[in-house]
């Protein structure tokens, strides 16, 4: 199957202003589904054997890591089994990031309604895109290269997890990364390699908004720093999960290289696995059960002799787990499923929330006044260069400390900087972020998005009673459920603020949108009340959810998984994906998710070769 974008149509009622619902936008649309919806990973299918040592479930950020570094092991037979397509080109442009949401690789979940968060969104829900394709999330991400903070892991330790300080965790990341900017190793060279599978590199298309933004960050006091060393606190224009101008997933970066290399790795799309096959006399998971796109109704099964690992990402290895037994007992009870293991599967959630409606316009930008979009894609496929190969100014980012942040060098809040139009905005405010598809190096206003870094809140996900197998699992983020986060947040936005201060905002004309929301109308525009309001309103998420299988020591009553990442009172069964986080960390969590599945694999190796690694 090939890629299909999203279905523009429920968006675009007759007469709609949007601009995603005009005649040059829809043409942009099919377009590129005519040119890039191929995958340049097609393969005659292969059949799934009776029986493998390790089978991996989800080819994301975190699987595709397992299966290459497992698969070393050549006396070892691996399957990797992925719900979603072959990652198809157009995943490859980074400009497209906005065009690969809501299409056929995203899960396109949402969340529940709640009382705190996300209320004037369409259907009082944020979306919440993950990536159903090979590289999972890492294909449709918006591919910033942050590690997070020294201190985040040193915190995961003190609670009792052995071995996941960040002394400790520093030489995973650094077998992953393969820094493709030598300044930027040459600088530090303690916190960066050349030789790992991961590509890490900035774009090689610098939008013209770029350097004001840096500017106005240096004016305000910021250094520019490399947020993955030593100093995280400052702004940086980030490295990315790229190479070359081409978006490189972990799909591309672990799994393209040795594909059909290494004959003891089946690699399997379009295969959904619907629960664990679990032993009920010894506790044991000895496979699992999963259907093919082309058959949904058939169940099939598949044995593994020494371990399954779940990799479905923080939502549905949350629901796989839940649907095989794992989990809280009262919520498997109300669907008559047998409980193996009670443990708080789903609970912990965590995220990043920020808010929508902090926006600069532009008199002027690179490129929107001077669109010429064929041109820019002939220039893209022929160089991988041009403004495609960029994310327009997505790739700054700032870390701050408010006042609520004891320690020195520990950030609180993180900005973001997103293209976006200011008319959809104003007209549209509860839709303009959710639905645009073009590229995002074409805008005519800038989202700048604060989000606090440590939440207090928590969220939760169950299984969905209309249908637990086939229907999403039902996400309640708990975004703000403690207000002590509004205020974080307020502090953060009232920091960014300064930037419109800033002679870089000033002579470039860069001008706060000061039209009040309406759901907002009672507070006077600006005031720290009125942000507040506008955070339970028109809260926004960069998607890392994180959590829902929390790694802690056996006296955590939250806890899932051991700091081995096996799932207690049950054998055989890891977890190795970003839900194992036991507290979200202080920046984007792609790379940290990788960093998990590094050290994982080699606990594995461990203790199932008589040698270690
Ligand atoms: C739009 C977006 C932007 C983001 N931007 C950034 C960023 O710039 N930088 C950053 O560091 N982080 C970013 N993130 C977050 C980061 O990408 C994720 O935290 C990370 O990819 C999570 O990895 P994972 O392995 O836990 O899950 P995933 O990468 O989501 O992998 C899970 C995989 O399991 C598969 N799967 C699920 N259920 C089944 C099933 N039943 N059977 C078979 N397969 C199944 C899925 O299809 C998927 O391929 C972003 C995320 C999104 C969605």
């Amino acid at each position: 199957m090939s890629w299909v974008p999203r279905n523009l149509s429920i968006y675009c009622p007759p007469n709609s202003v949007l601009s995603v619902c005009q005649p040059p936008i829809l043409m942009f649309v099919t377009l590129v589904a005519n040119l890039f919806s191929h995958s340049e990973d097609s393969y005659p299918n292969e059949d799934i054997e009776k029986e493998y040592d390790f089978i991996i479930v989800g080819a994301g950020s975190a699987g595709c890591v397992v299966a290459n570094r497992l698969s070393e092991v050549k006396q070892w037979k691996i399957l990797l089994l992925e719900a979603g397509i072959e990652e198809p080109e157009v995943a490859d442009i980074p400009s497209f990031m906005a065009t690969v949401a809501g299409s056929n690789i995203d899960w396109t979940y949402r969340t529940q309604p709640e009382k705190q968060c996300c209320r004037s969104r369409l259907g009082r829900s944020c979306a919440m895109q993950r990536g159903k394709v090979m590289g999972g999330s890492s294909t449709i991400n918006y591919m910033m290269y942050v590690r997070g903070n020294r201190r985040d892991y040193d915190e995961w330790a003190e609670e009792g997890n052995r071995g996941w300080s960040y002394e400790e965790v520093l030489p995973y990341f650094l077998k992953s990364e393969n820094n493709r900017d030598p300044q930027i190793v040459e600088d530090n060279p303690l916190y960066h390699n050349q030789h790992g599978y991961q590509s890490v590199q900035r774009f090689p298309y610098t939008d013209i908004n770029v350097e004001i933004l840096l500017n106005a960050w240096q004016e305000l006091g910021y250094e520019l720093v490399d947020i993955n060393a030593n100093n995280q606190l400052g702004a940086m224009n980030l490295q990315t999960t790229s190479a070359n101008g081409t978006r490189q997933s972990t799909n591309g970066a672990f799994i393209r290289p040795i594909r059909r290399k290494r004959r003891n790795l089946t690699v399997k799309t379009e295969t959904y696995v619907t629960k664990l096959l679990v032993d009920y006399k010894t506790n044991r998971v000895i496979g699992v059960e999963y259907t093919s796109a082309n058959n949904r109704t058939k169940l099939n099964t598949v044995f593994a002799k020494k371990e399954v690992i779940l990799s479905a990402g923080p939502v549905n290895s949350a629901k796989i787990l839940m649907l095989s037994g794992i989990g809280p007992r009262e919520e498997l009870e109300k669907y008559g499923i047998q409980v193996v293991s009670n443990l708080s599967v789903g609970r912990n959630v965590q995220d990043h929330p920020g808010m929508y409606g902090l926006l600069t316009a532009l008199n002027f930008t690179s490129t929107s006044q001077n669109i010429s979009i064929i041109e820019d894609i002939s220039t893209y496929e022929k160089t991988h260069r041009g403004p495609l190969s960029a994310i327009g100014p997505g790739t700054i980012t700032a870390f701050l400390r408010t006042m609520s942040q004891p320690e020195d060098s520990v950030p609180d809040v993180q900005v973001f900087f997103i293209p976006s139009s200011h008319d959809d905005f104003l007209n549209n405010p509860n839709e303009y972020f959710d639905v645009p598809v073009e590229p995002f190096s074409y805008y005519d206003a800038i989202s700048i998005i604060p989000v606090i870094l440590k939440p207090k809140s928590r969220g939760y996900i169950l299984l969905n009673a209309s249908d637990p197998l086939w229907a999403p699992p039902l996400i309640y983020p708990g975004y703000f459920s403690n207000s002590n986060d509004l205020d974080v947040l307020a502090d953060g936005i009232e920091i960014t603020l300064k930037l419109f201060d800033t002679e870089s905002f000033k002579k470039n004309d860069f001008t706060l949108i000061n039209k009040p929301l309406h759901p907002c109308r009672q507070f006077k525009f600006g005031e720290r009340d009125y942000w507040k309001c506008a955070m339970v309103e028109y809260t926004s998420t960069i998607f890392h959810l994180v959590g829902t299988c929390k790694m802690g020591p056996k006296s955590d009553p939250e806890a899932v998984v051991n700091e081995r990442l096996k799932v207690y009172g049950v054998d055989h069964l890891r977890v190795v994906d970003s839900s194992i986080m036991p507290k979200i960390v202080r920046g984007n969590t792609n790379a940290a998710t990788i960093m998990i599945a590094e050290k994982a694999s080699d606990m594995i190796k461990e203790e199932w070769l008589s040698d270690g690694i």
